[in-house]
């Protein structure tokens, strides 16, 4: 066998190249720090279809330490939180990974940069979510209220696109697949419930508050994931009121209205995981109490 010898390796032009690529990469850091371009845009550049090479090849934790008032403690915290490894460059993320750091890195920069805020409003049920969260929807227009997606039956009077997403099973199950939910849940042990994603960050990434109406373990996975996120209890004025408005609503059999209430004590044990109660003693009240939330102080 002839010998085939490797081309020659230039090692000049490989380190000139390597100069390079690194100055590059701190020319990114530096417009991130310095503001003049955000952390989302670096991200966007390096997963387009052809990425930009230094923002791909940038690691995950210079990118985040040169967002300002992020730490390099912090930063590793997060990419543990994220189950990102701390030696990861933005190019080598997998998809899951993607949506979670831009998710992260919308909300960060929005804090400092935005007065937005994303409020889960949750409680028992028939305490009144639903109709406080119509309140809201009539009387504040500018409140944008996430519309989940469900595989319930609508209901007569629910429309497609403004109370629901009414969904098949098999769209459901593609939804979570492509990754398209901020949480999902199977709610009272029958249909599946699901906040998008995508109108959360459009909405929060421009400045804009969001109303989640979502369950208590759909507030819990907002949570984790989003721990900025405000967590709002709407209690109701006694046990007895809730059980009045569940029974009076007249929705459930008397079988599944039991169930509800047993749910509904185990739901109230779990109030104080909350950061604001609120009482719905009277609909407009505790919607304008809801809507005071969204607005973040300015000194946040
Ligand atoms: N402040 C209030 N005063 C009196 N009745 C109310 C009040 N708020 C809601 N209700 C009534 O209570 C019933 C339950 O309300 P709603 O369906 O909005 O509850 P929910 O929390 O969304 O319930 P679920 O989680 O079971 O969907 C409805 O009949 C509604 O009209
Ligand atoms: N975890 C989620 N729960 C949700 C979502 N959207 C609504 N809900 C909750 O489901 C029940 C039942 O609602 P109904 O309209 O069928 O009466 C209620 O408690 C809602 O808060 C969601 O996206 N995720």
């Amino acid at each position: 066998m002839p010998r085939v010898d490797p081309p020659p390796v230039d090692r000049a032009a490989a380190s000139r190249a390597a100069i390079a690529a690194r100055r590059a990469r701190a020319e990114v850091k530096r417009a991130v720090a310095t503001r003049q371009r955000s952390a989302v845009d670096v991200l966007d550049a390096a997963w387009t279809a052809e990425p930009a090479l230094a923002e791909a090849s940038l690691r995950v934790r210079e990118l985040l330490t040169s967002i300002p008032t992020l730490g390099p403690t912090r930063a590793a915290r997060v990419m543990e939180q994220l189950g990102i490894a701390q030696s990861k460059r933005v190019g080598g993320l997998g998809p899951r990974q993607r949506v979670k750091l831009r998710e992260y890195v919308v909300a960060r920069e929005a804090r400092g940069k935005v007065q937005s805020r994303l409020v889960v409003l949750a409680g028992p049920t028939a305490v009144g979510k639903g109709t406080v969260s119509q309140y809201i929807r009539q009387n504040y227009p500018e409140v944008l209220l996430s519309v989940s997606a469900t595989t319930r039956p609508p209901r007569p009077g629910e429309v497609h696109g403004e109370h629901y997403f009414f969904v098949s099973d098999e769209e459901f199950d593609r939804m979570i697949e492509g990754g398209e939910f901020l949480e999902w849940a199977v709610v009272h042990n029958a249909f599946r419930y699901g906040t998008p994603r995508p109108p959360i960050q459009e909405a929060l990434s421009s400045g804009k508050s969001v109303l989640l109406e979502i369950d208590l373990q759909g507030a819990r996975n907002v949570s984790r994931q989003m721990p900025e996120a405000l967590l709002v209890f709407l209690l109701p004025p006694t046990w007895e009121e809730l059980v009045r408005r569940l029974i009076g609503r007249g929705t459930e059999d008397s079988i599944e209205q039991a169930r509800r209430l047993e749910t509904a004590k185990a739901e109230l044990a779990a109030q104080d995981e909350f950061d604001v109660k609120v009482v719905n003693t009277d609909v407009s009240t505790a919607a304008a109490e809801v809507v005071e939330l969204l607005a973040v102080p300015a000194s946040r």
